[in-house]
């Protein structure tokens, strides 16, 4: 055999195999499927045998519905809102809630800050007894803790840094059932470590006091979820020593395979599962070109923060290194935000003095590696802005999530410049799928013209829902067009293919380099972006590929031809570039939606007022004093009674907090300022932040007259 007939032969054998995985992917989707429906058959079987009716298929409703009418109603409605403060349930809280009252173990899979916190505290209150709460980290504890005494609601954590006497008290509590607690939380070592702990417990137990037992952020059991705890996988023994006590298992990302292992881990094989949706209506998510110039890429952000959050509304920023945040973060220091930075590389303490600095909302801007994960609990967290881009589809949708918890709109910005693809793969690349994941996200950031939101639906394989234009794709109308780069692909690659065979290597940046020379030398019209642009489309079409060699400092990623390079040196491929004519300006018409929303002087004054009862009230969160929801209302609504306030906010913090908030409110009534009329129009600043949206082109027309004035 010829040399060249063993490269055809390769090449098309390579294509092959692609095509191949391409097919086993859907055949592994079509399994998980079918996994799914298994698992849903067994239980319908189960519910059956148990209550002796014949099975029938698809009558799951008939045998529990948990939306129904039951005895515990108006109790907690009562509990929901007169304790929380919260007026109605979300999707799925009130069928879990009934769930857990029905003594059933529950798996709950809901997506961040959809509400899982109320799904075991509301049922805690409505039961006798004591709610075990397990729970992966100190700082989420301490949140938890902060946030029920605020409600007071008699919470304790059981940790290392609990007092002797703190420990005394929940010892008592449990053996003997004196003094007041209802929720106690502990960490997974807790359960696995300390004897003495899990003696009191039975005891508890055999009382009749233990209510419920909760497992927060349960994905950390599973291997394959993103935050194992190894202490995790020794909670199936709370299953095994109080089989009659309900388990609620919580977390906001499961795959199936995870949800199995969980169920298996935690011994809850016959558990009602209430899966909610991914999608998050209220971030809207835009994709920006990064300038290739560090310093403006920090003047854009700079920009886009005090602009559209001259309130000093929370935010995060997402950058690469640890490096990279503490420039970032001087550097937006420099242009008058506040900020400060968070990384691994510093001491717990340093760390969690920033983290409750921003919590206390003293700091705006957290700069953040991933480091800054698991236990942000702050619900209104405005924006999230990635410097760089995240490695994954998954962790993209994590870290973005942190955003408007609280439910209000709020926004998420990616930078994206190809550059940053090999700084990323030289990380991920030996990582299992790690280059097919970067690639994922990738495929994301270079789309023009398809609906972010709908690359979750796909990664998550959950069926489409609208975007309500809630993304700069939808939102905004670009002009794109499709210009064919095929010619210059071709040259790209022959050059790739003239270097491998003079054994040289070269960089993304090194080839776009050498490529602008060859472009001036053919009177070529590409941007340098533009080049850098079509390396990673080629990336991604398999024309070319990342390959990584160690050096004694780093690892470096260089761009060879990849398996289907022949056919573009062969003419047979068209290669073509979604290019914007005409720059869209986001910032400019992000700046006319954010015009709307900006804050009355009411709502200001609110939040200054929470602020200072927060201190007063023994520093806690300013959101446990009022949620950011709750202040839109207020100022919306201004009520002038404190019964007028209960029936907004209910009776405990109206009874609390009500007499400086009517205060508050009359003084502005007072001053004579106008009320938030945009609000009273449409108090759910939610569809209202869509409806701007949606009247995109008469905004963007307004935003330029005005402009030009
Ligand atoms: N029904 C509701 N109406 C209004 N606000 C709610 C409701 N339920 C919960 N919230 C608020 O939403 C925010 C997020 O809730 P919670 O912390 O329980 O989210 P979560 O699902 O546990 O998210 P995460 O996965 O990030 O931990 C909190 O501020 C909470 O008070
Ligand atoms: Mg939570």
């Amino acid at each position: 055999m010829e040399t060249e007939e063993i490269l055809e032969e390769l090449l098309s054998v390579e294509v092959e195999i692609q095509d191949v995985q391409g097919q086993i992917k859907v055949l592994l989707d079509q399994q998980e499927k079918l996994y799914e429906r298994q698992s849903e058959l067994k239980l319908i079987l189960e519910s059956c045998q148990a209550s002796g009716s014949p099975a029938k298929e698809g009558v799951p409703t008939a045998v529990e519905n948990w939306s129904g009418h039951f005895e515990w109603d108006s109790h907690a409605d009562d509990v929901r809102f007169n304790v929380f403060g919260i007026s109605k349930y979300r999707a799925n809280q009130r069928e879990i809630i009934n769930a857990v009252m029905s003594r059933r173990d529950v798996l709950v899979i809901m997506a961040a800050g959809g509400g899982k916190s109320l799904c075991y505290q509301l049922p805690a209150l409505l039961r006798d007894g004591v709610a075990l709460v397990v729970s992966p980290l100190l700082s989420l504890i301490q949140d938890q803790v902060m946030g029920l005494a605020a409600l007071g609601i008699p919470a304790f954590m059981l940790t290392s840094t609990t007092s002797k006497e703190d420990e005394k008290f929940i010892y008592k509590a449990l053996e003997k059932g004196e003094g007041e607690l209802k929720i106690l939380y502990v960490t997974p070592e807790k359960i696995s470590k300390s004897k003495r702990f899990m003696s009191k417990l039975e005891k508890c137990h055999h009382a009749g006091r233990l209510s419920l037992i909760s497992v927060d952020e349960a994905h950390c059991c599973s291997q394959w979820g993103h935050d194992f705890r190894p202490d995790y996988k020794n909670l199936g023994i709370l299953k095994t020593q109080f089989p009659s006590v309900p388990v609620l298992a919580l977390t906001a990302t499961a795959t199936q395979k995870v949800q199995n292992d969980l169920i298996e881990m935690l011994h809850i094989s016959k558990c009602v599962k209430f899966v909610s949706t991914v999608n998050r209506p209220n971030l809207f998510y835009i994709v920006r070109e990064k300038s290739s110039v560090g310093k403006v890429v920090i003047d854009e952000i700079a920009e886009f923060i005090q602009e559209s959050y001259p309130n000093k509304e929370s935010g995060i920023v997402y950058c690469f290194s640890r490096k990279e945040c503490q420039q970032v973060a001087n550097e937006l220091l420099e242009r008058g935000i506040s900020a400060d930075y968070y990384h691994a590389d510093m001491d717990v303490n340093a760390r969690e003095k920033v983290h409750m600095r921003w919590s206390n909302n003293k700091l705006q801007v957290i700069v953040g590696t991933v480091a800054f994960g698991m236990g942000i609990n702050k619900p209104d967290v405005r924006f999230v802005i990635h410097h760089s881009l995240s490695k994954s589809m998954e962790t993209y949708y994590q870290e973005s999530g942190r955003a408007g918890r609280d439910g209000l709109p709020s926004e998420c910005v990616l930078f994206f410049r190809p550059a940053d693809v090999p700084r990323q793969s030289s990380m991920v690349f030996y990582e299992n799928a790690g280059l097919q994941n970067l690639y994922d996200i990738v495929r994301f950031c270079q789309s023009r013209r398809q609906c972010r939101r709908s690359a979750f639906f796909r990664h998550f394989a959950e069926p489409f829902q609208n975007c309500n234009g809630m993304c700069d794709n939808c939102a905004y109308s670009s002009e794109i067009k499709d210009v064919d780069v095929s010619r210059q692909a071709k040259l790209m690659v022959s050059l790739l293919q003239d270097m491998q065979d003079n054994d040289q290597r070269l960089t993304m940046l090194q080839l776009v380099d050498k490529m602008k020379v060859k472009h001036k030398e053919l009177g070529s019209d590409l941007k340098k972006e533009e080049m850098e642009q079509l390396v990673v489309r080629l990336i991604l079409d398999r024309i070319l590929k990342e390959e990584f060699q160690h050096t004694a400092y780093a690892t470096n990623a260089y761009v060879t031809t990849g398996p289907l390079a022949k056919q573009v040196l062969q003419g047979k491929k068209t290669i073509k570039l979604e290019v914007s004519t005409g720059q869209k300006n986001m910032a400019g018409n992000l700046k006319s939606v954010k015009r709307s929303l900006t804050s009355s002087d009411l709502r200001v004054k609110l939040d200054e007022l929470r602020k200072e009862l927060s201190l007063v009230h023994g520093g806690i969160f300013p959101h446990s004093v009022l949620s950011s929801e709750q202040i839109s209302m207020l100022s919306s609504q201004r009520p002038n009674s404190i019964e007028e306030l209960e029936r907004m906010i209910g009776k405990l913090k109206a009874e609390k907090y009500g007499s400086r908030i009517l205060e508050e409110i009359n003084k502005y009534a007072d001053s004579g300022q106008p009320g938030d009329a945009a609000l009273n129009e449409n108090q759910d600043c939610d569809s209202r932040f869509r409806k701007k949206l949606k009247t995109k082109k008469a905004l963007v027309v307004i935003e330029s007259s005005e402009d030009e004035a």
